[in-house]
C-alpha cells in the first residue's frame, strides 16, 4: 500500500491525474486498451474535469480507454445523483468520448436486473479472460463505505465476482455495485480522498483492527497488491503512520 500525501486538494489531485496518465499508457502499451472503473460521488468530479483540462487531454490515447463503474446509484442517468451523468458531463463529452466506449448499469432496469446485466457486459468485456480492470478508482465515504459496500449490509459478504444491488435502508434506495472481488481483481486501485470529513473514515480503514462490517473499505486488498491512496493533509491528519506500507 502506498501513500500520497499533499498539503491541498489541487496537488492531490494533480498527482493522481499523472498517475492515471502513467497507468493508461502502460495499459495501451501492454494490452492495447486501458479499462478503467470510475468512482462517483463528490470527491473524483475535479480529477475527471482536470483530465479532460488542454493541460492532460492530449496525454492520454483516449480512444483506446474504456469507461466502467465502480458502483451507481438505482436512478435515471438524467439524474443529479447519477455517477455516469457526473462522468458525461466532466469527462465523456468534453473528450467526446464514443458511446461504445463507455458501460454504464442500465438503471432502467429493476436493480437486481441492472446487476446482473452489468456482470454481463464485464464478462463480454474482458471475454474469456477474468476481468481485471487496469484502474479502479475509489472514493471514501465518511462511514468508511467504498463503491457502494456499506457498512453492514449484504454485500460485504458477497464472495461472487461480479455486481450485486444492495439496499441502504436508512436512505430507502437502492444502488448498484461491483463487489469487493471483482474490484480486488484489479491490476491497480487508487483511492483518492480530501478533506477533514473523511478523516476519521481514513484512520479506521488504515489503521483500525479489521472490521468489514463498519469498516467496508477496509474489504480493498487487491490481487497485485497495488492500492495507492491519494489524500491531502486533512483527510490524513488523524493517520499516526504516514509512511507507505
Ligand atoms: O467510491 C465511492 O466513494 C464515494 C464516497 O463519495 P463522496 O461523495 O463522499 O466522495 C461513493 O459514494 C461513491 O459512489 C463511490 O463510487
Amino acid at each position: 500500500m502506498k501513500l500520497h500525501v499533499f498539503p491541498g486538494a489541487d496537488e492531490v489531485l494533480r498527482t493522481l491525474a499523472d498517475y492515471f496518465v502513467a497507468v493508461a499508457s502502460q495499459a495501451v502499451a501492454a494490452r492495447g486498451r486501458f479499462a478503467v472503473a470510475l468512482s462517483g460521488g463528490s470527491s473524483p468530479k475535479k480529477l475527471y474535469e482536470l483530465l479532460a483540462s488542454p493541460e492532460y487531454r492530449e496525454k492520454v490515447a483516449w480512444e483506446q480507454v474504456y469507461f466502467f463503474f465502480g458502483d451507481e446509484r438505482n436512478v435515471p442517468q438524467t439524474s443529479p445523483d447519477s455517477n455516469y451523468l457526473m462522468a458525461k458531463k466532466a469527462l465523456f463529452e468534453p473528450l467526446a468520448i464514443r458511446s461504445a466506449q463507455v458501460f454504464a448499469v442500465d438503471t432502467r432496469l429493476p436493480p437486481a436486473e441492472a446487476a446482473t446485466q452489468y456482470a454481463l457486459a464485464i464478462e463480454e468485456f474482458f471475454e474469456e479472460k477474468k476481468a481485471r480492470f487496469d484502474l479502479v478508482l475509489l472514493g471514501l465515504g465518511d462511514n468508511a463505505h467504498t463503491a457502494s459496500l456499506f457498512p453492514h449490509t449484504p454485500v460485504l459478504h458477497d464472495t461472487t465476482v461480479g455486481v450485486k444491488e444492495v439496499f441502504l435502508p436508512e436512505q430507502q434506495v437502492f444502488r448498484i455495485t461491483m463487489t469487493a472481488p471483482l474490484l480486488n481483481q484489479a491490476r491497480a486501485i487508487a483511492f483518492l480522498v480530501y478533506g477533514a470529513s473523511k478523516a476519521l473514515a481514513v484512520q479506521q480503514i488504515l489503521e483500525f483492527d479489521r472490521d468489514i462490517e463498519q469498516y467496508p473499505a477496509q474489504l480493498i486488498a487487491p490481487s497485485s497488491d497495488e492500492v495507492d491512496w491519494f489524500l491531502d493533509a486533512a483527510a490524513a491528519k488523524e493517520l499516526k503512520n504516514q509512511q507507505s506500507s
